[in-house]
């Protein structure tokens, strides 16, 4: 699947933070195409797009990468280093509140191939306590809520579990906590699905016991396989499983991260909703002095992406070492760059309260 790119002259770029680097003339916007793609789980879709769309969230399958011509800028010029352009980056952010969202596996943890050792640093531990000194900081993951804030470890932030269907505000030590109960939400539409999404985990760790190296995780309001550990020969096998399984629940969908099928209930609700719903709960919903800055590595996250260009405030950040298609406006190589970024953000926040 070669994506395209489209040069344009109007600005999807909205704010100074939002530009890349000139180029003159030109921006160039990402086809209008949906970034997350819904796998097709009912009778008519052919296993072998499935299999296509698992070899694509590769980034050794050069398929997934934007097609660009000699003529266009290049993919780091429309999504150029934000540690390049942290100076511009804070400019922009100037007389605003900064508030951070960070996504976990392959953000602040870099991908192993065991989820359950996913571990986060010291170092980045730290980094994010003093982060959020500064500045609202939510974890926002695909992961059980409790899963990430068992790896996490730190009350002060606020965390949206299972891509962002339960969330919970800081428990004790945030000047951004309001009121004194800690805000917890999960939408209606999602708590019903919670005895569908048990029947399925285990249905799915039934079903694919028999493909060596995958792994199926209950992530509360959607399950995940793993297949970052099965012989590429065997994700067909792997993929009928799944789609076995899920032709039983016409009302659950399926999208895809890395190297993970990811089940989820069909209802309007993404890592960019939950979003939304913190900047609201923070009290920032109407506000033009707010500068969210999200900063993730997976298609789910470009949820999140696309509602800050809607909103057209703050900016999305790619962690990727490889060019994708992306509502990003900047990016990342890995999590160790994410902390540096993180870090020159804090040290920036305390030379200004000193001047
Ligand atoms: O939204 P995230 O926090 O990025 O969670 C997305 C998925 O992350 C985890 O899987 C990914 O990381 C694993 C550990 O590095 C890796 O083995 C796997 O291949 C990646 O897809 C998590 O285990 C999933 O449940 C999340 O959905």
């Amino acid at each position: 699947m070669a994506i395209a790119v489209a040069v344009t002259n109007s600005s999807l770029f909205t704010t100074a933070a939002q530009k890349p680097p000139t180029v003159p003339g030109t921006y160039i916007t990402i086809s209008k195409k949906k970034l997350l793609q819904n796998l097709e789980i009912n009778s008519g879709a052919k296993i072998n797009s499935w299999v296509d769309s698992m070899r694509a969230s590769s980034p050794t399958h050069l398929k997934s990468t934007p097609s660009l011509s000699d003529d266009q800028p290049s993919w780091t010029q429309q999504h150029p280093s934000a540690l390049d352009m942290f100076e511009q980056i804070t400019n922009a952010s100037n007389g605003k509140q900064i508030v951070m969202f960070l996504d976990y596996d392959g953000t602040l943890s870099p991908i192993v191939e065991d989820p359950d050792r996913a571990f986060m640093s010291d170092a980045m531990r730290a980094t994010v306590r003093k982060l959020a000194r500064y500045f609202p900081t939510a974890i926002v993951s695909g992961r059980c809520r409790d899963k990430v804030y068992s790896f996490v470890r730190l009350a002060e932030l606020y965390y949206a579990g299972s891509h962002g269907m339960d969330i919970k505000g800081p428990s004790k030590g945030s000047k951004y906590k309001k009121g004194s109960e800690a805000v917890r939400f999960q939408p209606d539409t999602a708590t019903e699905f919670l005895p569908m999404i048990d029947k399925v985990y285990e249905a799915l760790l039934e079903k694919t016991k028999s493909t060596a190296g995958a792994k199926v995780e209950n992530n509360k309001f959607c399950v995940s396989v793993h297949f970052r550990c099965v012989d590429e020969k065997k994700w067909v096998e792997l993929a009928q499983q799944v789609k076995s399984v899920l032709k039983d629940y016409p009302k659950l969908r399926l999208t895809q991260g890395r190297k993970v099928l990811e089940i989820r209930p069909t209802i309007k609700w993404d890592k960019g909703k939950a979003l939304e719903f913190l900047l609201e709960s923070l009290g920032y919903a109407n506000r033009k002095d707010v500068f969210p800055v999200y900063i993730g590595d997976d298609r789910t996250d470009e949820d999140a992406f696309k509602v800050l260009r809607e909103r057209r405030q703050g900016f999305g950040i790619l962690v990727s070492k490889s060019p994708k298609e992306t509502s990003a406006a900047y990016s990342l190589q890995e999590p160790s760059e994410v902390m540096d970024f993180l870090q020159r953000l804090v040290e920036w926040k305390m030379s200004s309260l000193r001047r």
